[in-house]
């Protein structure tokens, strides 16, 4: 084996497209040779139809071209043997951080609603793609088993998640990555799982998807208070709810049950979200078509439900543009992120992010004297 200094410093600026860390460090680069200006490069593949293997080839040849004194490239590709993907596999574990030990440093939070429709997988999307626009590494569950949608929403409807051996790489979407239960079923088939298998799929998402380290993991919980909301308590105690609504009273009503039910799970409730608030007409007038005051007064039950301050977060306008978004996969904070719905969500994406940790739970690595 060869490997040329120059020609590796060069493809450590390469990632693998999935797994997000240089192609260097994961072992894929089997030979790097500079003869007579031609440098000659061999990357293993951690799979043979490795779906990514055209997007590592152009950029090993791309940064390759720019090495001074290389005139031609010449990429081929391999795949890794069993001992080195199971090499990769350790490599990769020992850097992931479990997003349900206390001292992860992962926030993790579940969007929820109590009605359906109320556009909680349009917002989980568009905040998701705003804290990854925003330079946060972003992970992102589509937990919403019987409605899967984000994998549309983000503009890769019919992705599959590669695997390496028994664990799962979730495709990246707007530089968020997304793992859904749409990926592993076939057809559109209805989901017809009842709880202890919805555990075990949320718990395999959780362990045999490498998210790797994330900074944010969102999830996109069904609506209503079912057995995956328990789910999601459980296996990540440490998580939060926000709560969407619409600004209708009714749906504030059922919302509260969604809210709620953090008194049980001992979760906290980081805010409530109004969204499908007044529509800003062309003349510049406000069309109430849901109503108003929703948002507040949700914030408000659950500040007494929970005996403890839940704020709304903000109110998103309706915004034929956020449907378009949807629809054609390019959501709204990324297509148009200066309209005034988007601005709403990249200030409610800030804010959810920025809010200072606090440090129960985390290893301070002091030790008293
Ligand atoms: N602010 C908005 N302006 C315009 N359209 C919106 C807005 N929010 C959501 N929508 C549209 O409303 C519909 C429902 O949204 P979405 O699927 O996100 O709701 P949901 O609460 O996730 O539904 P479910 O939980 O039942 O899957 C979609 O067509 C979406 O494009």
């Amino acid at each position: 084996m060869t490997l040329e200094p120059r020609l590796l410093e060069a493809l450590s600026a390469v990632q693998d497209p999935e797994l997000r860390r240089p192609i260097t460090e994961l072992g894929m680069v089997e030979s790097a040779i500079l003869s007579e200006g031609t440098a000659r490069v061999t990357v293993l593949l951690t799979i043979a139809g490795c779906p990514m293997r055209s997007t590592i080839e152009n950029d090993v040849a791309a940064a390759l071209s720019a090495v001074p004194g290389v005139g031609r490239v010449e990429v081929a590709l391999g795949v890794m043997s069993p001992e080195q993907r199971a090499a990769l596999r350790e490599s990769l574990k020992s850097r992931s951080v479990p997003f349900s030990d206390p001292a992860s440093l992962t926030r993790v939070i579940a969007i929820a609603s109590g009605k359906g429709g109320v556009g909680k997988s349009s917002l989980t999307a568009n905040l998701a793609c705003a804290m990854a626009a925003d330079g946060l590494r972003v992970g992102l569950i589509d937990a919403d088993v019987h409605g899967f949608s984000i994998p549309g929403l983000l503009g890769i409807p019919g992705a599959k998640p590669t695997r390496v051996d028994e664990m799962i790489l979730p495709p990246v979407a707007h530089g968020v990555k997304v793992i859904s239960i749409g990926m592993f079923i076939d057809d559109n088939k209805p989901v017809i799982w009842r709880g202890p298998m919805l555990h075990r799929a949320l718990e395999q998402f959780l362990t045999d998807v490498h998210f790797g380290d994330l900074d944010v993991l969102l999830l996109d919980l069904p609506p209503g208070t079912g057995d995956i909301a328990i789910s999601v308590s459980q296996l990540l105690p440490g998580s939060e709810l926000v709560v969407v609504t619409t600004p209708q009273a009714a749906a504030a009503q059922v919302a509260e049950r969604a809210g709620s039910i953090a008194v049980q799970t001992g979760q906290k409730v980081v805010g409530v979200i109004e969204n499908m608030s007044a529509m800003v007409l062309p003349d510049g007038s406000l069309l109430e078509i849901f109503g108003s005051g929703g948002g507040a007064e949700l914030a408000q039950r659950l500040s007494l439900v929970l005996d403890t301050e839940v704020p709304l977060l903000g109110q998103v306008a309706l915004d034929p543009l956020l449907r378009v978004g949807g629809d054609t996969g390019v959501p709204l904070v990324l297509s148009h992120p200066d309209s005034p719905a988007a601005a709403q969500i990249i200030e409610m994406a800030r804010g959810l992010t920025h809010r200072p940790r606090g440090l129960a739970g985390l290893k301070l690595g002091v030790t008293p004297r």
